[in-house]
């Protein structure tokens, strides 16, 4: 493509939950859950294209997810609503983090598409004005839209952001996909630890309540775990199936990795506070592209 109408490399970054506790479970079937969320130098990215017409397009389909249901066309939709609705978008997507990682990719393009549109069809709509629009959306989407690491309580939307050590991660998919619903809808999983007012210091004390549930239904995770814990201290982020451990520098990521089976996927990246859309808005601001 070398139209430039096109405005290209809007990230849509990776999360961890460093920890993850569910406090309790709501009337609606929610839970209350408080988590550390980090974010990394990898993840998405998307292109846009306005339309004069009031038109919505994804140009590069995904082949297990109707267009219809898809998170990037569905924030676009809901951003138009919001506005005159005269403008469209065509939209291309490229997934580069897996579905059902746990890593947040389809919010992360949801939180992605909502503030690169509202800056190109002008829309104007405050930062909290897309957090509360990206909630609707799924509840991973608010800390995207905001784009700082942050501590998250309620149904992860209340967010006070944090600096974290930034460290690399070695990030490893056992190949499955793990639904969110199903984990959250289990009998077996444990609800009830006590609410923390915690210090950082004490952030790696914690654990992922849904982790051991994880490793009972799908013994790929717990047989990758095993692997990733003789490099690291490792942990599951989100409901899985995705796992993470951390190094001091690439190198030592890099040569973990490189001894990890052939049936397992992933990547090695930096970890960030600060979340390189927030970088891409900023450079849109200044080029107008
Ligand atoms: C597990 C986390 O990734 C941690 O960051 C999130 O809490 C999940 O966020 P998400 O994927 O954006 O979740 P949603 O798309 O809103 O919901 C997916 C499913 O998980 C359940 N869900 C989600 C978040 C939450 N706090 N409690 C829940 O019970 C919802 O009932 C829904 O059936
Ligand atoms: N653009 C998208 N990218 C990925 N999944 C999408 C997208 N749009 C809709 N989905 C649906 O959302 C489901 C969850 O995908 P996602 O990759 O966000 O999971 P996840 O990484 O486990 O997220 P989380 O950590 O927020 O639970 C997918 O199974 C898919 O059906």
């Amino acid at each position: 493509m070398t139209d430039s109408s096109i405005s290209r490399n809007w990230p849509a970054p990776a999360k961890l939950n460093l920890f993850l506790h569910i406090n309790g479970r709501r009337d609606d079937g929610y839970h209350e859950l408080q988590t550390l969320f980090q974010i990394l130098e990898f993840g998405d990215s998307l292109d846009f294209r306005v339309r004069n017409d009031s038109h919505i397009h994804l140009q590069t389909p995904m082949a297990n997810v109707a267009e219809a249901d898809n998170l990037v066309i569905r924030a676009a939709k809901l951003l138009q609503a919001q506005g005159n609705g005269q403008l469209g978008a065509d939209i291309w997507l490229t997934k580069r983090l897996p579905m059902g990682g746990g890593l947040g990719g389809g919010s992360s393009d949801a939180a992605t598409v909502l503030v690169a549109l509202n800056a190109l069809w002008q829309t104007n709509l405050s930062v909290d004005e897309l957090a509360s629009l990206g909630l609707q959306l799924g509840a991973d989407v608010p800390v995207f839209v905001r784009g700082h690491a942050a501590f998250a309580e309620g149904v992860g939307e209340q967010l006070q952001t944090v600096k974290l050590d930034t460290p690399w991660f070695m990030v490893i998919h056992p190949n499955v996909e793990v639904s969110t619903a199903e984990i959250f809808t289990h009998p077996d999983l444990p609800r009830n630890t006590p609410k923390i007012s915690t210090t950082p210091e004490e952030w790696g004390l914690h654990r992922n309540d849904c982790q051991q549930l994880v490793c009972d239904l799908y013994p790929q995770v717990a047989k990758a775990l095993n692997w990733l814990v003789k490099y690291a201290p490792s942990r599951m982020t989100g409901t899985g199936a995705c796992l993470f451990a951390s190094f001091e520098n690439e190198c030592d990521a890099l040569a973990a990795f490189s001894n990890k089976s052939e049936q397992v996927t992933g990547f090695v990246a930096k970890s960030c506070n600060r979340s390189p859309l927030l970088e891409r808005l900023e450079q849109f601001h200044l080029s107008g592209n």
